[in-house]
């Protein structure tokens, strides 16, 4: 059809201009970025006013903020653009631009304007006639796609221009590239509801695989930062995710958003100082994850706050100072009743049992000068109140505790704890195990060496850490101290900049809003005395166990234990939540089989729930075998729907480890350029991986993956190997991850669900 050729490409070229005047206008906002800032890097900074500092200190932060945002909405900057029927024309890309005369040009998809783009369907246009869609390559626009709501509401000419193929389904059919691309030019009314949620309270997206949970919580992250930016720029936003390799693979996605500032971490890295990858054995992981070892924490703290069996009998030089067992039950049952962490309490605990073991030591001596001294007629018996005062014990003590031999047996009581050494010198220890994991959870399974190979803290662990952080406390005597003096320092600063931009009427140069921000986090001062690069706020918020995040997002959430929930918790402590995830998938032995169960306890039922029902990933033919393997491990729950077609039914191969390389050389020459994912069991894992060397890559053109480290993931083709060796509910991750073809190896019969697939050997 020549006619509807020419229109299309008239349409196009029309758009162009547009692009290309968007991008005009990006190219100039770089500019101005880069220029201001390196105006402000040019300057030495010494001898500068505070006036001239804080000026400084705000466009830096600001421009450098910028020129990164700017850089990361190259691709794709417009995509967009909707007619309304009062004849208003949008354009929505990833970010706000204005033309010279301060017109806006482009719209944020963020924004409250462009939502119509998002939620518009037939029956519910939202005041539309058009919704279009524009693809362009780099600068270049290369199609449109437009669907019409209203045909009697637009003009001849843009009624011959109409083009279209659903753009959704274009970007479905799109190969995989092993990074997570962003959607914002096909989000979906469902996923737009959950993107656009409010900040405040818990929400709980609960979807079957590939309906899109993953894109749209990263999608709210960086709609949250938008829309809430004074709040969550200071705070930050927190996304967890299942593994590292699930991080890396939607690590891009964020600054293609528009969004630089957002902190990713695995449960694993959730402790600072702590980065476990390794994983227990499912029974020591179900115990660990257990709300239950909460308990255990507990009791491994209270077991080293100890009393001797006898008296306390400490050797000191030539004698040897008792403290009576009494004495010492009383002096721990006094530092419990302050109720503060252990390593506070210790203090208190240290110095009561120093100064009785200074009374121990006069007595000692008394006793050996009686002997000496039986003949003297002067010789008077000891009387505390009157040979001891204050000052004597104070010194006494602080002599006690420089010799080595009394500070260990201080310590024995009441030692200083890390929670890194509690909790390993409890798991090496069978008799503390048995003494403190409560009754109805097996210890046996947690024991394991207190170094050496086997001895770094697993996943499991980290939960089990940071409660112990909780109980231990810190002793931050010093580090308040100096904090103190900082603040003192820092709050004469404030106050002379202050006084300048007040003296100098300075009220309308400088945003005083962002200044006090600045201000009131401590930036300002601590920026200004040079002393190293700045640290982001993620490399602050990571650093520090109790630092408060804005937001929180848990992606595949149905993996953390319940002991993994209080952690994350403790980093939220406005509950503002967004919680993703899928019941059915749960493979850790510690997860959740229900969201009620593991929200209930830190929500008291504040929390609701959106659910996502397509599936865009899946096409028709696989999920038909997904559904399959759903019935058997978990009936209750509705697998998603497929929106595509592929054409391509999954097979089964019959063979072992060694049949793979074939399935997967086919596999391969059927997709072409795409990507080939082998999930296999854990039992064949190292087999198949020595047959793909690099394979562990996930950039690897074929990547070889455990179920666990395939959570969350997609390739365009999947090989699963060994389904027989997989839980039922790994199988069903197993066989979703697939946007193509789906292809089983197996050893033996097939399990159940997947005897459905003829088998060729
Ligand atoms: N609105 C959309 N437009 C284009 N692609 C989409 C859209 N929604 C989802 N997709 C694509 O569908 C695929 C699955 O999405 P995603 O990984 O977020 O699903 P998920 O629900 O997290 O799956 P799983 O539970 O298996 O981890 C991705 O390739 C994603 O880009």
């Amino acid at each position: 059809m020549p006619n509807r050729q020419s229109a299309l490409a008239a349409a196009i070229a029309s758009e162009q201009v547009t692009v290309s005047m968007m991008y005009d206008r990006l190219d100039a906002a770089r500019t101005r970025a880069e220029t201001a800032l390196s105006a402000v890097h040019a300057g030495s900074g010494s001898g500068l006013t505070a006036r001239m500092r804080v000026e400084r200190e705000v466009t830096a932060g600001e421009q450098a903020v910028r020129l990164a945002r700017l850089h990361g909405v190259e691709r794709g900057l417009c995509f967009g653009r909707v007619d309304t029927s009062g004849g208003q024309t949008i354009y929505i890309g990833r970010i706000g631009l204005r033309d010279e005369e301060h017109e806006s040009v482009l719209i944020d998809w963020r924004a409250p304007a462009a939502r119509p783009f998002y939620v518009a369907t037939p029956a519910d246009p939202a005041d539309l006639v058009r919704r279009r869609h524009l693809h362009t390559r780099e600068r270049t626009v290369v199609g449109l796609d437009d669907e019409v709501f209203d045909l009697a509401g637009m003009s001849e000419s843009d009624r011959r221009g109409l083009v279209g193929e659903a753009a959704l389904l274009a970007a479905l059919r799109r190969g995989r590239t092993g990074r997570m691309t962003d959607v914002v030019a096909t989000i979906q009314t469902e996923q737009d509801r959950v993107i656009r949620a409010g900040l405040q309270g818990a929400l709980v997206v609960q979807g079957g695989p590939g309906t899109g949970k993953t894109v749209a919580a990263l999608h709210r992250a960086a709609y949250l930062l938008y829309t809430h930016r004074d709040v969550l720029e200071r705070r930050g936003v927190l996304v967890v995710g299942p593994n590292p390799m699930f991080l890396r693979y939607i690590g891009q996605v964020l600054p293609a958003l528009g969004e630089t500032q957002i902190v990713m971490a695995t449960v694993g890295e959730l402790f600072p100082g702590v980065r476990a990858t390794a994983r227990d054995t499912p029974a020591a992981e179900a115990v660990k994850g257990d709300v239950r070892m909460a308990g255990f924490v507990a009791a491994a703290v209270r077991r080293r706050q100890r009393v001797p069996d006898g008296d306390l009998e400490v050797p000191y030089e030539h004698l040897v100072l008792t403290v009576p067992h009494e004495v010492c039950a009383a002096l721990r049952d006094r530092a419990r009743a302050v109720r503060l962490p252990h390593n506070m309490a210790r203090k208190l605990f240290v110095t009561e049992l120093l100064k009785e073991l200074v009374v121990a030591e006069a007595r000692a001596l008394e006793a050996a000068l009686r002997i000496e001294e039986l003949d003297d007629p002067d010789y008077q018996p000891l009387e505390l109140d009157r040979d001891l005062d204050e000052t004597g014990l104070r010194l006494g003590a602080e002599r006690l505790w420089s010799d080595p031999g009394v500070r260990r047996a201080v310590d024995a009581l009441w030692p200083d704890l890390s929670p890194r050494r509690l909790i390993a010198e409890t798991l090496a220890d069978p008799e503390a195990l048995a003494a403190t994991v409560p009754a109805g959870l097996d210890w046996r399974v947690l024991l394991r060496p207190a170094a050496g190979p086997g001895a770094e803290p697993t996943v499991g662990d980290v939960p089990l850490l940071d409660e112990a952080a909780e109980l231990l406390g810190e002793d931050d005597s010093a580090r308040r101290l100096a904090a103190r003096e900082a603040e003192r320092e820092r709050a004469g600063e404030e106050l002379y900049a202050r006084e300048v931009l007040q003296v100098a009427e300075l009220d309308d140069v400088v945003d005083i809003g962002h200044l006090s921000d600045l201000l009131g986090e401590g930036r300002l001062a601590e920026r200004h005395h040079d002393d190293g690069p700045e640290r982001t706020l993620a490399d602050r918020a990571a650093a520090d166990r109790e630092w408060a995040y804005g937001h929180v997002i848990v992606d595949e959430a149905q993996e953390l234990s319940a002991m993994a929930w209080r952690l994350v918790m403790r980093r939220v402590p406005a509950r503002s939540l967004t919680v993703v995830g899928d019941v059915a998938q749960t493979g850790s032995a510690a997860g959740a089989r229900s969201w009620a169960e593991m929200l209930d306890p830190h929500l008291e039922g504040r929390w609701r729930e959106e659910r996502l029902e397509v599936n865009y990933r899946t096409p028709v033919e696989i999920m038909r075998l997904a559904a399959e393997v759903l019935r058997e491990v978990d009936p209750a729950q509705e697998p998603p729907e497929s929106v595509r077609e592929e054409g391509a039914e999954p097979r089964a191969v019959a063979g072992g480890p060694a049949a793979v390389p074939a399935v997967v050389a086919e596999e391969l020459a059927a997709i072409g350029e795409g990507r080939l994912g082998v999930v296999v069991s854990d039992a064949w894992h190292p087999r198949v991986l020595e047959l793909f060397p690099g394979g562990a890559d996930l950039d690897a053109p074929v990547a070889v993956l455990t179920v666990t480290q395939a959570k969350g993931l997609e390739f365009d083709a999947v090989v699963v190997a060994d389904p027989a060796g997989m839980a039922g509910r790994d199988l069903y991750v197993a066989v979703t991850r697939a946007t193509r073809r789906l292809a089983v190896v197996h050893e033996g019969p097939l399990p159940g669900p997947l005897r459905l697939l003829e088998s060729t050997t």
